[in-house]
């Protein structure tokens, strides 16, 4: 085989090796399903066109078997077409996905605001989406909660048990809160030991009642530090207060923490 034909054959490979990469990853990232199954059968097809391109560069075929060649090439264009319409049907699944995340108004997922000691979104993400809140609920007349909580005498705790044991705290607590929250409420790391719940479509009645349910579920919380069995049960201050859309994110964040720090205040 001359340089050229080498060239081809390494092109080719390359072609073959990249639509079998593509079927792994298809198969390996997508649910069972009829769009995964038209993505597969027409990938697959098409890795048979290349396959077959590939497997001719080493064979030579009597002149009465020529038809042999101009065989290979007819899946290719049979798996692409395949493949458009699972491409067409993956569109229209995606469409309805994204009109659910829509209704629960937590539209856009981005997972570099995740904080990674409490494993919550980010005080960032939350202003991304409480602007979002308020956009939305400006044109439709709507309302919303926040409850913000705050671990009561958590320097305290780092200081006896260590940061370390700190961190493993934070994380039980948010938890716990994402535990007794509803599906479409998002809950926040605010800042060090501060965390705020966004409850969409939600009065203020509804609020006291989850953020009960979350002081319940802290109160019993029986946090253990190292190999003891002796439990330290943390517990947090919890403030909820309801919102229309006249305001702007750094005034309903600055009310919730002035409300939070007054209700501190007057259980001191
Ligand atoms: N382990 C750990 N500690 C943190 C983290 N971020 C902040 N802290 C600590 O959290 C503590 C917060 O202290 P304060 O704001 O005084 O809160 P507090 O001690 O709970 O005081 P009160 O809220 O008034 O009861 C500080 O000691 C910070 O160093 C973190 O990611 N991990």
């Amino acid at each position: 085989m001359s340089y050229a034909d080498w060239y081809d054959v390494a092109g080719e490979a390359g072609i073959t090796l990249m639509t079998l990469i593509w079927i792994f990853f298809t198969l390996a990232s997508r649910p069972s399903g009829k769009v995964t199954n038209m993505l597969f059968g027409g990938l697959l097809l098409t890795h048979v066109s290349m396959l077959l391109d590939l497997i001719d560069e080493f064979l030579t075929y009597p002149a009465s078997s020529a038809w042999l060649t101009t065989i290979e090439s007819i899946p290719a264009p049979f798996g692409m077409v395949i493949m458009s319409v699972g491409l067409y049907w993956w569109h229209q699944e995606q469409h309805v996905i994204n009109q659910q995340l829509r209704k629960t108004e937590r539209y856009y997922r981005e997972h570099s605001y995740v904080d990674f000691v409490s494993g919550l979104y980010s005080a960032e993400y939350m202003k991304m989406q409480l602007q979002h809140e308020l956009n939305y609920i400006t044109g439709n007349q709507g309302t919303f909660s926040l409850l913000m909580l705050d671990i009561c005498q958590f320097s305290k705790f780092n200081h006896r048990f260590g940061a370390v044991q700190g961190d493993n705290l934070l994380r039980e607590i948010a938890q716990l809160v994402q535990m007794n929250i509803r599906n479409g409420d998002l809950a926040c790391r605010f800042a060090s030991d501060r965390f705020i719940v966004l409850l969409p479509q939600t009065q203020l009645q509804g609020a006291n009642t989850i953020a009960n349910h979350i002081q319940t579920a802290i109160a019993h919380l029986a946090h253990k530090s190292g190999e003891t069995t002796k439990a330290i049960y943390p517990s947090i201050a919890i403030c909820a207060k309801q919102y229309g859309g006249l305001h702007s994110y750094q005034d309903i964040l600055a009310d919730l923490s002035l409300s939070l720090t007054q209700q501190k205040r007057n259980a001191a």
